[in-house]
């Protein structure tokens, strides 16, 4: 089986008993990460903008959450919020029980890759592990480029792999850290549709084996449905939390063809007409009010 299906607060777990059958009480486990009246603005320039308003958001350990939305709703602030790399401006971040401080919890991956063009695939796994020896951080980095499947490339040059391999190399950087969270920023948009599908099966393999709180922004509802157990749906700007949405699908999911469920097409037609109609009834969007089916 994959990995399993945590809850926080213990929602909805078998509650265990005592040997006469009287339910012992359980304590809840705390979120992973906690976002409590989130907001965040940006400015001055043309004036201020409230980018996110008012987040309540708990994520379980070992969670896989999805954020999805419209343009500029605000889905990478607030990964930028959880890696600690900014700071709210009203209401509190925390992970683990604490404020997040930048490469403490967690690493991230983006769509842009971010690699090293000097450095060889080795090398730039070994060059973002600086806490480790150096022979301990080639270690890990031959561990998880093979891990990735791109043992045989570790001497290569970012330039002489293709676009699926240098984000697998991205992966592979981000996972070498060993964090307890991935911040995943689109990290599969710009590949195209063959090597994106063969992606979004290696993510789901790789937090099988090396499990991880993931939260990952896409603006694909087909992806978010095949990889989250939760998806967050957020507003146009000022991004607020409009649904949540369990995924029901088992795991492991890469075995099935989950597009073929007739469920999967319902999340999927209630996701877009959810979306749809908050970019055509929202004044800063380009098809606003347009007629669209
Ligand atoms: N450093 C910044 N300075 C000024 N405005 C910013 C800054 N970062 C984000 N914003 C604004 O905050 C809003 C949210 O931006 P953010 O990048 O988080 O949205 P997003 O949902 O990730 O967008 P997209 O889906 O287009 O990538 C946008 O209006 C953006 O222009």
């Amino acid at each position: 089986m994959g990995r399993p299906r945590p809850a926080a607060g213990g929602a909805g777990q078998d509650r265990p008993g005592d040997r006469d059958g009287h339910a012992i009480p359980v304590t809840p486990l705390p979120p992973h990460v906690r976002l409590d009246r989130v907001s965040r603005s940006f400015g001055p320039g043309a004036g201020p903008v409230l980018a996110l308003d008012g987040i309540n958001l708990d994520i379980a350990r070992q969670e896989f959450v999805v954020l999805l939305g419209p343009s500029g709703c605000g889905k990478t602030t607030l990964l930028r919020l959880i890696a600690g790399l900014i700071a709210p401006d009203g209401g509190s971040v925390q992970v683990g029980g604490q404020s997040p401080r930048p490469g403490r919890d967690a690493a991230m991956v983006f769509q842009s890759f971010r690699l090293l063009p000097w450095k060889t695939a080795a090398e730039n796994i070994a060059f973002a592990l600086p806490a480790l020896p150096a022979a301990e951080a080639r270690a890990r980095a031959a561990t998880y480029l093979d891990l990735v499947g791109l043992a045989r490339f570790a001497q290569r040059y970012p330039a002489e792999l293709s676009g699926g391999m240098r984000q697998r190399l991205a992966l592979a950087r981000a996972l070498a850290a060993e964090p307890q969270i991935l911040l995943m920023d689109e990290p599969f948009a710009s590949l195209d549709a063959q090597s994106r599908e063969l992606m979004q099966g290696e993510l789901m393999r790789l937090t099988a084996v090396r499990p991880a709180t993931v939260v990952f922004v896409t603006h694909s509802v087909d992806e978010a449905l095949l990889l989250a157990d939760r998806i967050v749906l957020l507003s146009p700007r000022p991004g607020r939390l409009v649904e949540t949405l369990d995924v029901p699908f088992p795991r492991p999911r890469w075995q099935t063809d989950l597009r073929a469920e007739p469920l999967f097409a319902e999340l999927r037609r209630h996701l877009w007409d959810r979306l749809r109609d908050m970019v055509l009834t929202d004044p800063q969007s380009d098809f606003y009010g347009r007629q669209i089916p």
